[in-house]
């Protein structure tokens, strides 16, 4: 559990150190003011912030390419009341560039410049064994084209070790060159480069940051994997809710600015119609701007789902367009509940 070293306020993270989640919560506190602190899973971060241990937590919610990090929604459904005082307070957006990191004996010494010194891999290899060749198929006559080839003789891996999220984000960099090898999930990317580290026959290879091939000692045995030159995971800062009030009336900025941004989960009788439709429009009604809609398991009833969407704005003493919208939804949906409002990082 987080520690509170120095009496600085801890921020809990999925760690550990190197994932891209530790890089999110280095991009929003400053660690001379915050003692930052490694979890093994998103939801031990959930649970340092609800008992207190923690000040704040960070934590992934979905990436540009492959979408929600469901294991996070599934944390705010909140299912059995473990978490009922977690609100989101604020984001941010970290460029996600994967490597494909193994033990190889055939060693370069290369350096990359975008990462401070002391934190790079010692070894990166750059001697391109592989074809690159991708082969359409009658099932897939047009495949992707990887957009990297490895810089190393891969044939030897056979595992491979990464967070979940990852393989849809690198799909086909492993569709080309790793089709046969064996996926295991794990807690995070950085935990993956932990457990190859480990591994010195070079059969297994994590997919991960060339941060963690630095801290944990692996090579970089291909970079840049990902399918999308402009992968971008967008994490939340996480805090537990003072009292009943936090956060229904906050005040400051102009009605209608687009710089705050809001999150709502509600129910629905799934058996009535319209009864999403009803929901949404309350937001319609009032002239608020719904940005996302994600859905999970009610855990209720199989097929009944708990919706949750993401809104322009935020709550103001009661009286602004959000408070009225959600005065609407009260009255046509099951059951919501407030998620919390931050400000709009992205582009910033
Ligand atoms: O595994 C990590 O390094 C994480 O911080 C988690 C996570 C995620 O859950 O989306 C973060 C960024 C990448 O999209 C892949 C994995």
């Amino acid at each position: 559990m987080a520690q509170e070293s120095d009496q600085k306020p801890v921020v809990t993270y999925l760690g550990p150190q190197a994932s891209y989640t530790h890089q999110a919560a280095l991009s929003t506190f400053n660690t001379s003011d915050y003692a930052l602190s490694p979890q093994i899973t998103i939801e031990d971060v959930f649970a340092s912030v609800q008992d207190g241990t923690a000040h704040r937590g960070v934590v992934p919610f979905e990436n540009s390419s492959n979408g929600s990090v469901v294991f996070t929604l599934d944390l705010f459904a909140d299912l059995n009341a473990k978490y009922p005082d977690i609100l989101v307070c604020g984001e941010s957006y970290i460029a996600v560039s994967h490597c494909l990191l193994g033990h190889n004996p055939h060693l370069s010494t290369t350096t990359s410049t975008t990462v401070p010194s002391h934190l790079l891999p010692t070894h990166i290899i750059e001697s391109p064994l592989s074809s690159g060749a991708v082969t359409p198929t009658t099932r897939d006559p047009a495949p992707a084209k990887p957009t990297a080839r490895p810089l190393a003789d891969i044939s030897r891996i056979t595992t491979l070790y990464s967070h979940p999220q990852a393989w849809g984000q690198c799909k086909a960099f492993l569709n080309t060159y790793l089709k046969g090898a064996e996926r295991h999930d794990v807690s995070s990317t950085s935990r993956a480069a932990e457990i190859v580290a480990g591994d010195a026959s070079g059969a297994s290879a994590a997919i991960s940051s060339v941060v963690a091939a630095g801290i944990h000692g692996v090579d970089v045995l291909a970079r840049g994997i990902e399918d999308r030159g402009d992968n971008t995971t967008r994490f939340f800062v996480i805090k537990r809710k003072k009292g009943e009030g936090d956060g229904e009336g906050e005040t400051g900025g102009e009605e209608g600015e687009g710089e705050w941004k809001s999150l709502v989960s509600f129910t629905v009788e799934h058996g009535n119609p319209g009864a999403l439709a009803k929901s949404l429009k309350a937001f319609e009604r009032f002239g608020i701007n719904v940005t996302s809609i994600n859905t999970r398991p009610s855990g209720v009833e199989n097929w009944n789902y708990i919706f949750f969407v993401e809104i322009k704005g935020r709550r103001r003493a009661g009286e602004g367009s959000v408070d009225l919208a959600l005065k609407e939804l009260d009255t046509v949906c099951r059951g919501w509940r407030w998620l919390g409002s931050w400000e709009n990082r992205l582009g910033k």
